[in-house]
């Protein structure tokens, strides 16, 4: 018979940080309320979360980096939302962010939750922000308490 080793999201003692960014700011501050929300009815403790706000999303791996080398939290969610534009900048932006957090993650042995939008309208943001296609912050929070346990089964 295998062994089976999964997460579950009631996780005690879970200290998160929560990295948001301001650029369309209308579609973070909603993935925002989507992760709280959700965290608080997981029963986890809100006072033991922090959210700090950065600028735009390319910024995030430096603020998720210093976060999770910290050693205060259990992981890390970042919520961004990158919209294309006119331009190629859209792959830039979205691709640094991808790359740069998913290599904190695996630096720091930390969990690092992409819970960044790349879309091509507004809409589409829209959508995933708490209207038809969910919210992406809800998820993202659910992935962090996952992980959580994951790992601490993992030691
Ligand atoms: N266009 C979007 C940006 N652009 C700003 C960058 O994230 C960065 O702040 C700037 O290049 C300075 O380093 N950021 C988003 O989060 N979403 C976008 O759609
Ligand atoms: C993702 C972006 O950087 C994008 O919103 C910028 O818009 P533009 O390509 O029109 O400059």
């Amino acid at each position: 018979m295998p062994t089976y080793i999964e997460g579950h999201y009631r996780v005690t003692q879970a200290r998160l940080a929560i990295v948001v960014s301001r650029f369309n700011q209308f579609v973070t501050e909603r993935l925002l309320e989507g992760a709280l929300d959700t965290l608080r009815r997981q029963d986890i403790d809100l006072d033991q979360v922090t959210v700090v706000r950065c600028p735009g999303a390319f910024e995030m791996p430096l603020v998720a980096r210093k976060l999770a080398r910290s050693g205060r939290y259990d992981a890390v969610i970042c919520l961004g939302a990158v919209i294309r534009g006119a331009t190629s900048h859209f792959e830039y932006v979205a691709g640094g962010v991808a790359q740069g957090l998913a290599r904190t993650m695996l630096d720091t042995e930390v969990p690092v939750i992409f819970g960044v939008l790349t879309t091509d309208t507004i809409e589409q943001a829209i959508e995933r922000a708490g209207t038809k296609a969910g919210n992406k912050g809800a998820e993202a929070a659910l992935t962090a308490l996952e992980m959580i346990d994951l790992m601490r089964k993992l030691e």
